[in-house]
């Protein structure tokens, strides 16, 4: 088994949802976290939660449709920590609407931040993995990246993107010991999917990713899980 101890992740869009508590269980297992967001106040609140874990955690303001502030974030965390052993592309956006209602500004703002800011990441820190020969990425696709629904044509266009750009760079970086995980979870209960009518006991938490992800990130590194699909119990109409 893989001993996360010690290893430094970086978070995209770590101080809510299921970024925050991908960055908890990784804190728990002594990984050393840093996490990126847009609010400042709401990275506080997340650093103060993660403080809690004895680990040294950071926070960077980076708004993943920026370049820039990507390429500093990257910077100030190999500066704090030295090395990137984990990032997790999980900053995401979802925009609901029916396909003639969908704008060129709704697709384009999706596909900015749900690919472009992994994209970018990617670009960022790849290198670094292949200098110090090992890393882990995790991208966080969805199951509208497998069945795309009706009101979902532009945010599903956006996970298949990506996980078209995750499947591409993990066949290129299997061979520098870089293992490349695709993640595909169904509804899970956070802000994003907005009013939930089911039960939220029944449906998937975002515990439940961080769960699968740190079991994924343990397993023996001569082995990954290439992709998955994250269902909820409870039949749902998704
Ligand atoms: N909640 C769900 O049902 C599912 C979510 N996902 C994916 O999981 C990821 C996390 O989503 P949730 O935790 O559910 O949503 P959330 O809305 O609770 O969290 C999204 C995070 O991304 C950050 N973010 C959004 N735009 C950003 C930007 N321009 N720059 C920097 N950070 C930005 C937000 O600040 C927030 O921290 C997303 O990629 C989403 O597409 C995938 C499948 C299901
Ligand atoms: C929000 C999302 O990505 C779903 C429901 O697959």
């Amino acid at each position: 088994m893989e001993n996360l101890h010690n290893k430094v992740a970086l978070i995209t869009g770590g101080s809510r949802g299921i970024g925050l508590q991908i960055a908890k269980h990784l804190a728990a297992e002594g990984v050393h976290i840093a996490i990126t967001g847009r609010n400042f106040n709401h990275l506080e609140d997340a650093v103060d939660e993660l403080s809690t874990f004895d680990v040294e955690v950071t926070a960077i303001v980076c708004d993943s449709v920026n370049k820039e502030d990507i390429q500093a974030a990257v910077a100030h965390t190999l500066e704090t920590f030295e090395r990137i052993d984990i990032l997790v592309n999980n900053a995401g956006i979802m925009h609901n609407s029916s396909f003639l209602d969908t704008t060129e500004e709704d697709l384009m703002n999706m596909m900015a931040v749900n690919v472009f800011g992994p994209f970018h990441f990617m670009q960022e820190v790849l290198p670094h993995m292949i200098a110090q020969k090992s890393g882990d990425i995790v991208n966080m696709s969805s199951m509208s990246a497998v069945n795309a629904g009706p009101t979902s044509s532009a945010y599903s266009a956006s996970k298949f993107a990506l996980s078209g750009l995750s499947d591409g760079v993990m066949r290129e970086m299997r061979q520098h010991n870089i293992r490349t995980f695709l993640i595909h979870p169904s509804a899970v209960l956070t802000d994003l999917i907005g009013e939930v009518t089911l039960d939220p006991e029944t449906m998937t938490h975002p515990e439940d990713i961080a769960e699968v992800i740190i079991s994924q990130l343990k397993i023996n590194r001569r082995t990954f899980v290439r992709t998955n699909q994250i269902w909820a119990t409870n039949p749902t109409k998704l």
